[in-house]
């Protein structure tokens, strides 16, 4: 498969050169520029195929012209020590546990997939990268999970001072090594424009072999889309055509899906729940699309103003708004219904959710209330014990730590305070790399 970008169709690179430039030269985000069909290896998928099956099957028939058939699935077993699981719900819910990797977090998959592809492409190429991230708590932290001691790559995350919640800091600003982490004084916004400045200034990128860790870079977001492909497997026989309600921010996790969609996957729809960051929906609702200043909220992992993969949604959907909605329904959840949602559910089943996953469920909730009592599958994107501090304020109940994070709560900060300027960030890479 060839890749091109957004801006420019005449710009076409293989996965490689899609991996490794993150961004495309011209500022647009690379997407894929064939029609695959998988749907008869999907149909072969079933409740006893493993996650790592599924995946290396889905990267050698992707990525062959890159990867061979044994290198696919030896990425696959390195990437994926750690699984999907689904719990049922009641009222017709299935959640799709999506952070049982590293970090705790769904970023896990992405971060994972593209620290092993790099290595395996490095080793040929013997080249050195430096790695940049935006964060809103979870992409860094999964990030510096997974390349921590990487030989030939450094990462360095930015994210918003004060907007993390203080495990995902942990995780972000102690591992040291290769992983190095910038406090910025702004929001993910800026976080996320600094990077973007990165890679289209001269004077870093003749210096600098630059790559992304965010869903800009495709190969955050191809290995997103096989969690799709793994929750159908376990559902198919019951039920053949899949809503799925995805917690949105940057919309990395919802393109991968209509990416898995366009390659035959039987998705009936999606349903993208947000905070009161709502562009999308309210795009959706009226046709205008106004990316503006993120407000913070309780579900701080989705406070994104600006959604970058909004621009690959665009073009998927040749920049109608009715072809968006014929795929997508969109509903906005506000902090005080999240704190609800998540005390409700405890109280009625016993299973605690973390925020982001809350405001995931409550959409679903609201979707059905508008068409139906239909199966709904959530994707829950991270441990609930992450946000120890939302949990125990609502339901007096502290979250059980896995052990991943529990032994970060003893380690100690290590970050660089910086302003919110592309100016800081050219300083900070120009004298230290
Ligand atoms: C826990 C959690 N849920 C949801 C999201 C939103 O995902 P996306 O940015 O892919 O829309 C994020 C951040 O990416 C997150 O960390
Ligand atoms: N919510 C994210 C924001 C970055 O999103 P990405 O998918 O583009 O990396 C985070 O947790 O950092």
């Amino acid at each position: 498969m060839h890749f091109y970008s957004t801006r420019n169709s005449d710009d076409m690179v293989d996965f490689s050169t899609a991996l490794f430039q993150g961004l495309a030269p011209d500022g647009g985000l690379y997407i894929p520029a064939e029609q695959a069909d998988l749907s008869v290896i999907f149909s072969r998928f079933g409740n006893e195929t493993s996650f790592t099956e599924i995946a290396g099957e889905m990267i050698f028939s992707l990525l062959r012209s890159t990867f061979n058939r044994s290198q696919s699935f030896d990425i696959a077993e390195k990437a994926f020590p750690f699984s999907p699981e689904i719990t049922e719900l009641q009222n017709n819910i299935s959640i799709l546990e999506l952070f049982h990797g590293k970090s705790c977090a769904f970023k896990d998959f992405g971060a994972s997939f593209l620290a092993q592809s790099m290595d395996t492409l490095l080793k040929k190429r013997e080249r050195k990268a430096v790695i940049l991230t935006a964060t809103s708590g979870d992409t860094g932290s999964a990030v510096a999970q997974a390349f921590v001691g990487k030989n030939n790559i450094e990462v360095v995350i930015l994210y918003p001072s004060g907007r993390v919640s203080p495990l995902q800091e942990k995780q972000l600003t102690t591992l040291g090594e290769n992983i190095r982490a910038l406090e910025v004084k702004g929001s993910f916004d800026d976080c996320q424009k600094m990077v973007k400045d990165a890679f289209v200034d001269k004077d870093i990128t003749d210096k600098i072999t630059l790559s992304s860790a965010n869903s800009i870079n495709l190969g955050r977001l191809i290995p997103q889309s096989f969690y799709y492909v793994w929750a159908y497997s376990r559902i198919k026989d019951h039920a053949p055509e899949t809503v799925f309600t995805v917690p949105s921010g940057n919309f990395g996790n919802l393109t991968a899906g209509l990416y898995a969609q366009s390659w035959g996957l039987p998705i009936s729809r999606f349903v993208a729940a947000t905070n009161a960051n709502d562009v999308v929906p309210k795009y959706l609702e009226d046709g205008f699309y106004n990316p503006m200043a993120s407000v913070h909220t309780i579900s701080n992992a989705m406070d994104v103003g600006a959604p970058s993969n909004y621009e690959r949604m665009f073009h998927l959907f040749k920049g109608k708004v009715e072809n968006f909605r014929n795929k997508i329904s969109a509903y906005r959840v506000d902090d005080t219904t999240t704190e609800d949602t998540i005390k409700e559910v405890y109280e009625k089943e016993k299973y605690i959710m973390c925020p982001h996953t809350a405001v995931g469920y409550k959409a679903a909730r609201l979707f059905q209330k508008d068409n139906g009592d239909q199966p709904l599958m959530v994707l829950s994107t991270a441990h609930p014990g992450k946000f120890t501090e939302v949990i125990e304020k609502v339901i007096s109940v502290k979250p059980e730590l896995p052990e991943e994070l529990r032994k970060l709560e003893r380690r100690e900060k290590v970050s660089v305070i910086i302003e919110n300027t592309s100016e800081s960030l050219k300083d900070f890479l120009l004298t230290t790399y």
